[in-house]
């Protein structure tokens, strides 16, 4: 599966495929057109001919040469004139469609764009009637979903069995219906729309709301026998007391999680005193001649923020590196003792070994200058970008030393480096819900922050996650490192637990 929508990079080449769709339709419509004036003429000269005939018909006929071409053409002709118009139009251009399928994206493609879209507005508590109208986290972008747009989410999410996000797309759908006109083959009826409502409505267990959607619908359609069944059926339940759907939860009324509440920026600022910025000269000699501006950014854990890392022609180049070899990043599971694609991870990556270009061997010599760890035996740089509603949900770095086979050959993952490479719109900060912290990606800054505690034991309150993204193409470059080389500059510490 190709996964088309989990990174921005990954998409722009659909594009390119959408405009082979279209040039191909045109090249049909201009067969369609060669075919209707060949008729058209034929109709005119036809036509002349028969209306001179018609004009004096016995004068017309006695010409023995008017008569043997009227036979000959009525016969003949006309079984040309059958087969030319029993002769399809543009199959090269049906065939085409066929092969294009191959790369298009699929329905999975869809039930995944649909997901990300749904997971923006519940993490950020946006409005359907805004998204579907470009307001984003109340920003307004000149772009709007059409009555297809929302249907499509209303009916996948129906399917998904998420009736309560489906009654807020599909009602939004038949709301927008009216402004709307949609052309032959695309079109929908408003009817069909306000019976899937009706429908998402029973599921949520609202009798009466749904009755008075099919009695809308029917005084458009009165004779509709469809909408007729259905007023009965929703009034023997009302009159039965009995409903097929299971009870629905009431909606939590609660407010955001800590998570969400980090994403929307909404963190009270640190009052920590212990908290400010330098120039890092001393993590390494290097930095003597080329300090760091350094951020404190917690405590326990440790973490830090530098800035201004990357250049812009680095940051160029490693996207170019990465773009044509990304591929859907995976997670370990301990279950399977495997790295799997999950649906808690949505972002594409490329891996590369320390010594792949003089570019990741200057990285990896950056990374150790402002961690002061020793990278031998560490994982390969990942870089990632990030699609539509890009995110990686709340997880741990570190495996947990109960998972030898992880761990084995350099132990955990003591700290995380995450380069930004680009600044995003809207959206997309990595939050650590457990303390209160959110970073929101700059281009050329860094984050590092320990996955262990001093005493080596795992820090549950590195908790962390990437945001998704509203709008922006986000792209991080991430280096786990491991714990083994740094026996003696970041010994374990037995007193601080
Ligand atoms: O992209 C981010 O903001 C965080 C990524 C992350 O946590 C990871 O890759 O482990
Ligand atoms: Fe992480």
């Amino acid at each position: 599966e190709e996964s088309h929508c989990t990174s921005v990079a990954g998409m722009v080449k659909l594009l390119d495929l959408e405009a082979q769709l279209i040039d191909n339709l045109e090249d049909y419509a201009v067969e369609l057109e060669k075919k209707l004036q060949t008729v058209k003429r034929s109709i005119t000269s036809l036509r002349l001919e028969n209306d001179k005939a018609r004009g004096s018909t016995e004068d017309y006929l006695s010409n023995p040469l008017n008569s043997f071409s009227l036979i000959r053409r009525m016969n003949r002709d006309l079984i040309t004139w059958q087969l030319y118009l029993d002769d399809p139009v543009g199959l090269s251009q049906v065939e085409r469609i066929q092969e294009l399928r191959e790369h298009m994206p699929t329905h999975t493609d869809v039930e995944e764009a649909v997901t990300a879209l749904d997971r923006i507005q519940n993490t950020y508590g946006l409005k359907v009637p805004e998204i579907a109208h470009g307001l984003l986290n109340g920003k307004q972008y000149n772009v709007s979903l059409t009555v297809l747009d929302t249907y499509a989410m209303g009916q996948i999410l129906f399917d998904q069995k998420n009736y309560m996000a489906a009654a807020s797309w599909i009602y939004q759908t038949v709301v927008l219906m009216d402004a709307f006109s949609l052309a032959a083959p695309l079109e929908i009826s408003k009817n069909e729309v306000r019976m899937v409502y009706a429908e998402t409505l029973l599921k949520l267990n609202q009798l009466a709301d749904a009755l008075k959607v099919v009695n809308i619908a029917l005084t458009d359609n009165p004779q509709d026998i469809k909408l007729l069944l259905k007023k009965s059926e929703i009034e023997t339940m009302i009159r039965t007391g009995t409903n097929n759907a299971p009870p629905v939860k009431a909606q939590a009324t609660v407010g955001p999680t800590a998570y969400q509440v980090g994403c929307r920026g909404q963190f009270p600022p640190s009052a920590d005193s212990k908290l400010y910025c330098l120039y890092n000269r001393t993590t390494s000699p290097f930095l003597i001649l080329a300090p760091l501006k350094m951020e404190l950014v917690g405590l326990e854990p440790y973490m830090v923020l530098y800035h201004d890392v990357l250049s812009p022609k680095e940051i160029t180049e490693l996207q170019g590196m990465a773009t044509p070899g990304l591929k859907r990043a995976t997670v370990y599971q301990a279950s399977s003792g495997r790295n799997e694609v999950v649906k808690t991870r949505t972002s594409k990556v490329a891996w590369f070994p320390d010594g792949y270009n003089p570019l990741t061997v200057r990285l990896n010599a950056r990374i150790s200058d402002m961690t002061g760890f020793n990278l031998y035996g560490s994982e390969m740089l990942q870089l990632m970008n990030y699609g539509l509603g890009g995110h990686y949900d709340q997880h741990y770095d570190f495996f947990n030393n109960t998972n030898s086979n992880m761990t084995a050959m350099s132990g955990d993952r003591i700290a995380t480096v995450l380069f930004y490479l680009t600044d995003v719109e809207q959206g997309g900060a990595t939050v650590f819900p457990n303390i209160r912290k959110a970073v929101f990606p700059q281009r050329g800054s860094v984050v590092m922050w320990y996955n262990l505690r001093d005493n080596g034991q795992i820090d549950t309150q590195t908790l962390h996650a990437a945001c998704p993204v509203i709008v922006g193409s986000k792209w991080v470059c991430n280096k786990w490192i491991r714990e083994r080389e740094q026996i003696f500059s970041r010994p374990c510490l037995k007193k601080r637990m």
